[in-house]
Order: C-alpha cells, then sequence, then structure tokens
C-alpha cells in the first residue's frame, strides 16, 4: 500500500498548518517527515489518519481516497506517538488488550494477540506494571506494540521516540526497528534527522507546511557540506573574538547561540577546520569549553535550505 499526498493544505483558523505540501511513500518502504515543532507533522499525520479534513488537494492509500473510502481504509492503519494515549493507569498489558479490543478483535483474540506482542517486544517482566510507573523507553515499545494489534499494513508514527535522548532512541530501534517497521508502508514524523537518517529511504523535509528539501538521508544530510563544527566557549565575553576569528576561516556563516556560548558552522573540510580553528582560537586567547565535529542535525539542513533559498534569490 502506497501513500500519495498531492498539494494539500490545511488551515487552523489564522493558522496556515500546510501549505500545498505533496510527497509519497512507496509501498513497504518508510519515509522520514522531519520538521521542527510547529512545521505541520502532527497535522498530516491526523489528515492520513481519517481524523481531520484538509481543506484542498488529495490524499489517496493504496489507490483509495482517505475520505471517501475511511471506514476500509482505518482498520488498514496503525497509529503511534504523540496523540494516540494509552492509558497510564493500566498495566502494558492491559493497554495491549484494551488496544486490540477498540480494532474490533475478540476479547479472546485481544488477549492472545497482547501475548504475542509482549513476547515479541520483549516486555514480558514489565508487562504487568502500571504504565506510568515503567521507563519512557518501556512505555515508548508499548505504544509501538499497540500500534501493531491488528497487523496494520501501513503505520503513522508520531515522533514515537519523544522524550528519549539520543542514545535511548537508538536502543529502542536497535531493539523492535525491524519487527515494527519491516515490510509496511511508514510515515515517521520526527525532528531527529539522525532517527530518521537511520530508519527511512527517504526523508521529506518541511517548514511552516511546506516541504523545502526531500531526498535520501545522505542527499539531506548532503545540503548542510557534510559535518559541524561545533564550539562552546568558557565565557561569555569571548563571543565577539570567537566570531571575528572564525569567520574568515569557515565554510558557511556562524550560527551563535547566545544562551549556551556555542558557535557552529557546517564543513566540508572536517578535521583540517577542526585543527586549523583550535589553533586560531588558542592563538587569540579564546577560552573553549569544547570543541569538535559533530553529525548534522535538522537545524543544519534548514540553515542550509534558507542559505540556498536567499541565494537564488540574489
Ligand atoms: N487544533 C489546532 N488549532 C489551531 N492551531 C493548531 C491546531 N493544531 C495545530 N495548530 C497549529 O498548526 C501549526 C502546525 O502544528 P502541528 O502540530 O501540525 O506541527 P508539528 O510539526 O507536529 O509540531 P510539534 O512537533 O510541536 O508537535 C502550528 O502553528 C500549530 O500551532
Amino acid at each position: 500500500m502506497s501513500i500519495v499526498v498531492e498539494c494539500v493544505s490545511k488551515r487552523y483558523g489564522a493558522v496556515q498548518a500546510l501549505d500545498g505540501i505533496s510527497f509519497t511513500v512507496q509501498e513497504g518502504t518508510v519515509l522520514g517527515l522531519l520538521g521542527p515543532s510547529r512545521s505541520g507533522k502532527t497535522t498530516m499525520i491526523r489528515l492520513l489518519a481519517t481524523l481531520l479534513a484538509h481543506d484542498s488537494g488529495r490524499i489517496l492509500v493504496d489507490g483509495l481516497d482517505i475520505y471517501r473510502d475511511a471506514r476500509m481504509l482505518r482498520t488498514r492503519l496503525g497509529l503511534a506517538g504523540q496523540f494516540v494515549s494509552l492509558v497510564p493507569q493500566l498495566t502494558g498489558y492491559e493497554n495491549l488488550v484494551m488496544a486490540g479490543r477498540l480494532c474490533g478483535l475478540g476479547r479472546h483474540r485481544s488477549r492472545s494477540r497482547a501475548a504475542e506482542l509482549v513476547d515479541q517486544f520483549d516486555l514480558s517482566e514489565v508487562a504487568d506494571r502500571r504504565l506510568d510507573r515503567c521507563s519512557c523507553l518501556v512505555r515508548c515499545k508499548f505504544g509501538l506494540a499497540a500500534a501493531l494489534v491488528h497487523e496494520p499494513r501501513v503505520l503513522l508514527l508520531d515522533e514515537p521516540a519523544l522524550g528519549l535522548d539520543a542514545a535511548t532512541r537508538m536502543r529502542l530501534w536497535d531493539a523492535v526497528g525491524n519487527r515494527v517497521l519491516g515490510g509496511r508502508t511508514v510515515l515517521l514524523a520526527t525532528q531527529c534527522l539522525e532517527e530518521a537518517d537511520l530508519l527511512a529511504r527517504r526523508i521529506t523535509v518541511i517548514d511552516c507546511g511546506q516541504v523545502v528539501a526531500e531526498g535520501t538521508g545522505d542527499e539531506v544530510k548532503a545540503l548542510t557540506g557534510g559535518v559541524c563544527l561545533e564550539a562552546e566557549l568558557r565565557n561569555d565575553g569571548d563571543l565577539a573574538a570567537a566570531q571575528a576569528v572564525l569567520s574568515p576561516i569557515a565554510d558557511a556563516p556562524l550560527v551563535t547561540d547566545l544562551r549556551t556560548l556555542r558557535i557552529r558552522t557546517p564543513t566540508a573540510r572536517g578535521a583540517e577546520l577542526l585543527s586549523e580553528a583550535v589553533r586560531i582560537l588558542s592563538q587569540n586567547g579564546v577560552q573553549v569549553r569544547e570543541i569538535g565535529l559533530r553529525l548534522p542535525t535538522l537545524g543544519d539542513v534548514l540553515q542550509a535550505v534558507g542559505q540556498r533559498a536567499v541565494a537564488d534569490r540574489k
């Protein structure tokens, strides 16, 4: 089952949440819908889940119109993430049974399916614990398991690993990624480029309800010029000096965060720029708490896309 979104717009009063957005998720693949907060990800997922109506455009799932054939499509869709709430006072197992019942499974089948999922997700030790007494990682696993209770062919995931730090997020996907995603058509909404890059065959980047970039993970990362040089200063009094000495050697404009005293810039020269920056900062007496290269983030992608747009307009 493929997902085709054609020029879809959605407005809430004065807010244009989606503004002519188009993308396709090929059958059996994962598409990462990557965007910052308030860019329209949840709105897109809610439209696909038939929980909301769009103002214009067209959405097809498996060739069927999402509204005309909503009833039939709903049984084939699984949802996990922000707006799908499990009941915190129930145990994980009870939540899975409830999810089965809500999907129309009989009592017996709901129980056997819940037991199957507990087993497959390696959750037996915590299955009888109230969900609000479980770790965030365990809650995320139960959220994903609940979305699979009726074995949907299409999965809509709205930041399903929200609340997990980067390392735990990777542990989650290491443990259950294949089971959750394998063979399904998946739309994964996330703010984390690393997560989208790990899980998705293609990534569509959105900002302010519009598609601003798309491609494979490598293509999207390449927009930023590769890696990012990032320095954290010890004293805010050094910020101006650091900017003055780094600007001439950087490959792209510097971005400075006054709150965290961090200066960053994307670079294609990696280690060469790093050693140059260390030398020049030390020569000029700028005290650095930490300096290094890191993988690009969504913020770097949006900055690169913005700079391209400005350059194109000139
Ligand atoms: N029910 C609503 N009524 C009014 N405005 C809304 C409503 N839901 C969302 N919005 C607005 O629409 C825009 C897109 O919101 P949406 O939740 O789709 O973005 P998002 O990318 O999922 O954000 P987040 O990552 O913070 O959840 C935002 O400006 C938001 O404030």
